[in-house]
């Protein structure tokens, strides 16, 4: 059987859908050497669960675009399908694509190997069919996980819910939830945290979930939240995001309560430690803007990186994201496309109004004052990102510049300069 692997439609970027094959953010002029972490080195996400739950469709949809019809004709895995993602400075991480059928007890499997680098470990479990099995199977897996590696976040996405009503998905996210936990108190496992997501993907809820997996993965999300929060504090901004635009998923997310899950980032992130990088941000005028909301985005996979300190709601999220598509197709069909570049570059920015008397506001916010960006201690740059905001129609922005400290140097990081719409 055929595996992806060495189909050139799924190289990095090997986007299909609405994307064109060669989009990307294209190269950083900027950065003379190559600091970027060797693929080895990356935090590395497992795929896991039964066969044919979805995991190769979750991979295919999310990071390469695919729509969600084309995965009925994926083929089944049959060996380990490894995916560099490497889309911005924040977006780096490996992807491993198990077969569903993979025996831990054949002796060619090296557990030290596999779970000793790994960040994160997704287990799918596919809701419209029997999970008995699929929680025997979870069971072994993160038990024999844990013993390698106790940082392992261990993540169950309880995986095709869009064939359940509202009523059967509360109550199978219910049911597995207990099975799993019980299985492992049993075990005297009690110490094994286990968070679930309810996904598909038809709709937006597999990339709020990824979002919420890769964000922990991300050691410079707390500085990247509160600087979101200072923009929204400031501005009159109701909600900000970062997010990668070719995956849609946001990287980051403010420290107050996310509603769409069960958990919080201020979990992860207690306000002690964001309220303690405030003083190093110069005073920011956006004052009465009337930005509603707004989100920083990754562009080329659509994770936002950072949001404000409001809740994030699916239905500004789900706006944005169908807005980077809308003005990723245009650029592409209209855009003017210099030499290797990207039609969607540093200059592209877009206003689109809508008829309840809402706004939308796209622009690029990349790296500005050349040469100082580089953190040599930590070799980490700020990434390209781009702003989106949700605001009424009266909002007003004035040469705004946020900085972005890291490591004892600062970078002047977000300058607007926009004078209403
Ligand atoms: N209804 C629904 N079907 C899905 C969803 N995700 C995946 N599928 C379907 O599930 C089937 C199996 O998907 P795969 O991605 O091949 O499953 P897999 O887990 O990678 O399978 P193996 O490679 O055999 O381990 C495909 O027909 C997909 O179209 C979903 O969210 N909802």
């Amino acid at each position: 059987m055929a595996s992806y692997d060495d189909d050139e439609n799924f190289g990095s970027y090997g986007v299909v859908g609405s994307f064109p094959k060669d989009f990307g953010y294209g190269p950083d002029e900027q950065d003379t050497e190559d600091r970027s972490p060797s693929a080895e080195s990356k935090p590395r996400i497992l795929l896991m669960g039964l066969r044919r739950s979805g995991k190769s469709s979750i991979q295919k949809v999310v990071f390469h675009k695919m729509s969600p019809n084309e995965t009925l004709f994926l083929e089944s895995t049959n060996k380990i399908v490894k995916d560099d993602i490497s889309n911005s400075s924040f977006v780096q991480f490996q992807i491993w694509d198990f077969p569903g059928q993979i025996d831990f007890f054949d002796p060619t499997f090296d557990s030290e190997m596999i779970f000793g680098g790994c960040g994160a470990l997704i287990f799918v479990i596919d809701a419209q069919d029997d999970y008995m099995e699929a929680l025997a199977k979870l069971h072994m897996t993160v038990s024999r996980a844990y013993k390698v590696n106790p940082n392992i976040k261990f993540e169950v996405f309880i995986h095709k819910v869009d064939g359940l009503s509202d009523d059967h998905k509360i109550e199978t996210q219910r049911d597995i939830h207990q099975r799993a936990n019980d299985d492992l108190a049993d075990a005297g496992l009690e110490a094994i945290h286990l968070s679930f997501y309810l996904t598909s993907i038809y709709d937006h809820s597999i990339f709020e979930a990824f979002s919420k997996v890769v964000q922990k993965l991300i050691p410079q999300l707390p500085t990247l939240e509160n600087l979101l929060n200072i923009l929204i504090s400031n501005s009159g901004i109701e909600k900000a995001f970062l997010f990668d635009v070719v995956s849609k998923i946001y990287i980051a997310t403010d420290s107050s309560p996310v509603d769409m899950q069960s958990y919080t980032l201020t979990h992860m992130y207690p306000p002690a430690v964001l309220h303690s990088h405030t003083h190093m941000y110069p005073p920011v005028s956006l004052q009465n803007s009337g930005i509603e909301k707004a989100f920083l985005f990754d562009v080329v996979s659509k994770i936002y990186i950072a949001t404000d300190s409001s809740p994030v709601d699916m239905q500004s999220y789900e706006l944005c994201c169908d807005m980077i598509d809308v003005v990723i197709d245009v650029s592409c069909i209209y855009g003017l496309k210099d030499g290797e570049g990207s039609c969607y570059d540093k200059e592209s920015s877009s206003i689109i109004k809508l008829n309840n008397a809402t706004i939308l506001y796209l622009r690029e916010v990349n790296r500005c004052s050349r040469g100082q960006l580089q953190d040599r201690k930590s070799g980490h740059v700020p990434g390209r990102l781009t702003l989106l905001t949700v605001c009424h129609p009266c909002f007003l922005i004035r040469n705004i510049t946020l900085s972005l400290h890291m490591e004892h140097h600062w970078y002047p990081w977000l300058p607007i300069l926009y004078n209403g719409i």
